[in-house]
């Protein structure tokens, strides 16, 4: 477990746009090192804003778009297209942008595809493809992620894992379904602690007022149950990237002043 370290930026663009250049680093090392990238996508607003941003970094294309896969964290389960899905609002802000290669971008499935209703279903075949694409390291389970994203919800969810609810207690699977998620709509696909916690980094996005108190929550010691983004950590490095606005419950000692 690598203990949070937090940087905090001035305001919501400033740290969209830093986190993108961060982003932007991290995976040219990766294919630098070993030729390819893999990183997790979330939604929300923060994750959105992030990728908006990188589609506008004069770095952008530093990066080889065709030797990185993409993978979710959550998605919301409805039809293909729909855009309130998180792989659509993705498409909108960046992927349709860049070269990537479409056998790389692992979307979540749809309600309308070949699952149907049965979220259960889906969320194991979105299992199953982490495991096909695990290596050898990786004892079967999710492939290294080199860098798994999150915004946190102000109830302190990350991905679709809200507080008490079965999701973030899931000790053995890597994705589940999710139903009766209190932000809309009701029902999900999401990856489990487990599955977030074999990745290399994990980068908790946190911008806004009304993150203040979950900051302060997750970051106090607060159980993953009660509080899921506090359950959120990764291999070899976990960062919590703020602004201001959701940094100002913290205690002051806890990170270094925020940038110019
Ligand atoms: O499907 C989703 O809604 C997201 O994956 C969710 O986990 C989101 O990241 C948080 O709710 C924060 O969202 P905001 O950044 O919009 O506050």
């Amino acid at each position: 477990m690598s203990t949070p370290q937090l940087v905090v930026h001035r305001d919501k663009q400033l740290m969209a746009q830093a986190a993108a250049a961060r982003l932007i680093t991290k995976i040219v090392d990766a294919q630098a090192s070993r030729g390819t990238a893999s990183v997790v996508l979330t939604g929300g607003r923060n994750g959105n804003g992030l990728l908006a941003a990188l589609a506008g970094a004069p770095a952008r294309d530093a990066i080889d778009w065709s030797r990185l896969d993409l993978w979710w964290g959550d998605e919301r389960y409805l039809p293909e297209g729909d855009p309130e899905r998180n792989v659509t609002q993705a498409r909108e802000a960046l992927l349709d942008a860049v070269p990537l290669d479409p056998g790389r971008v692992h979307a979540m499935p749809a309600s309308d595809g070949p699952y149907g209703k049965d979220v259960e279903a889906a969320a194991e075949a979105y299992a199953v493809q982490l495991a096909e694409a695990a290596g050898p390291e990786n004892h079967g389970s999710v492939p290294t992620f080199d860098v798994l994203m999150l915004g946190v919800g102000p109830d302190t969810h990350v991905a679709s894992l809200f507080p008490e609810l079965p999701a973030v207690r899931e000790t053995e699977r890597t994705v589940v379904g999710v139903h009766g998620a209190p932000k809309p709509p009701p029902t999900r696909i999401s990856l489990t602690l487990p599955a977030i916690r074999a990745a290399r980094e994990v980068w908790l996005l946190a911008a806004g007022e009304d993150k203040a108190q979950a900051a302060a929550i997750a970051l106090s010691g607060a159980g993953e149950i009660q509080a899921p983004a506090a359950g959120a950590y990764g291999r070899s490095r976990t960062l919590w990237l703020l602004d201001a606005a959701a940094a100002a419950q913290l205690p002051r000692s806890m990170y270094p002043p925020a940038s110019p």
